[in-house]
């Protein structure tokens, strides 16, 4: 029998919006009896269970709870109301370069970022040269991050996090910032992560590396579960808008391409 990996229940997460940014203007806005502030439900009543071993495709429209999701699996928040239970060590990416320093250098970013996702000293010391070599910043790696392009970022990121021993892997849009040699590296790495048997949450508006990655598709629709099953159907079921029945578009075609050449 399968071991349970994963399991939402029932989980619902609220935001409050603000309307004003500054005291003076909350109080002159209440001062008039207008609104000052709003909720929002960015996710409402979500529920499923991921076996170990299962690798998830997370789905959806912009703004529709992906993120949100994914900070609740990885623990870094809270829901307001049901329950998160993961099983073992999660690690992975959530926003790229999230808690780098920017003052310290790539390197000392990798001790730190290792440390934050529960690894030892002695465990990234004898991971450093593969880290350093996946990451594969040249010699911007003694040099403070502040000064990294964008993509060395994600790269670093990237990097510390695919080398963290872990049951769960999430990744939230990894393939969105490297350039293709890197994508193709993230994808490789990525499928030995699924083969090893961790469960991966992997969020992706890519119809080709979800159908290459993933045994099941969720769909997020404004924070609820739209969809949830086989990967064919679910990439079917986010054309509902029947904007682009048919041939699938040109990033799609891409997308595959890239899919396709690893
Ligand atoms: N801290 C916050 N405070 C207020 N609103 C928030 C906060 N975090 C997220 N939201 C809102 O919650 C909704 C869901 O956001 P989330 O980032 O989870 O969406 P997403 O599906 O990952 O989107 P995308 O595909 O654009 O990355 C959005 O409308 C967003 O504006």
């Amino acid at each position: 029998m399968s071991v349970t990996s994963i399991v939402v229940d029932d989980v619902s997460k609220q935001f409050s919006l603000q309307y004003h940014r500054t005291l003076k203007k909350m109080i002159m806005a209440k001062m008039r009896r207008q609104q000052i502030s709003d909720t929002f439900m960015a996710l409402e009543n979500v529920s499923f269970e991921v076996p170990q071993g299962q690798s998830i495709g997370l789905m959806g429209l912009n703004g529709s709870g992906k993120s949100t999701l994914l900070k609740l699996i990885s623990g870094v928040m809270k829901p307001d109301s049901g329950q998160v239970l993961t099983r073992g060590r999660v690690s992975g990416l959530i926003a790229t370069g999230a808690g780098f320093h920017q003052q310290l250098t790539g390197r000392e970013n990798i001790y730190m970022n290792a440390a934050i996702l529960g690894m030892s000293e002695a465990e990234t010391n004898e991971k450093f040269d593969d880290i350093a070599a996946f990451a594969d910043v040249g010699r911007f790696l003694d040099t403070p991050v502040g000064n990294y392009s964008s993509g060395m970022f994600a790269r670093l990121g990237f990097s510390v996090a695919v080398h963290v021993d872990c049951d769960i892997f999430v990744a939230d849009e990894v393939l969105a910032v490297g350039d293709r040699p890197f994508k193709r590296k993230c994808i490789a790495r990525m499928q030995e992560i699924r083969e090893s048997g961790i469960t991966m949450f992997y969020v992706s508006h890519s119809a080709g590396s979800v159908r290459r990655m993933c045994d099941r598709v969720i769909v997020l629709e404004k924070g609820r579960v739209g969809y949830d099953g086989p990967v064919d159907q679910g990439i079917r079921y986010l054309h509902y808008d029947g904007s682009d029945e048919g041939e699938p578009d040109a990033e799609e075609a891409l997308d595959e391409e890239l899919a396709s050449d690893i």
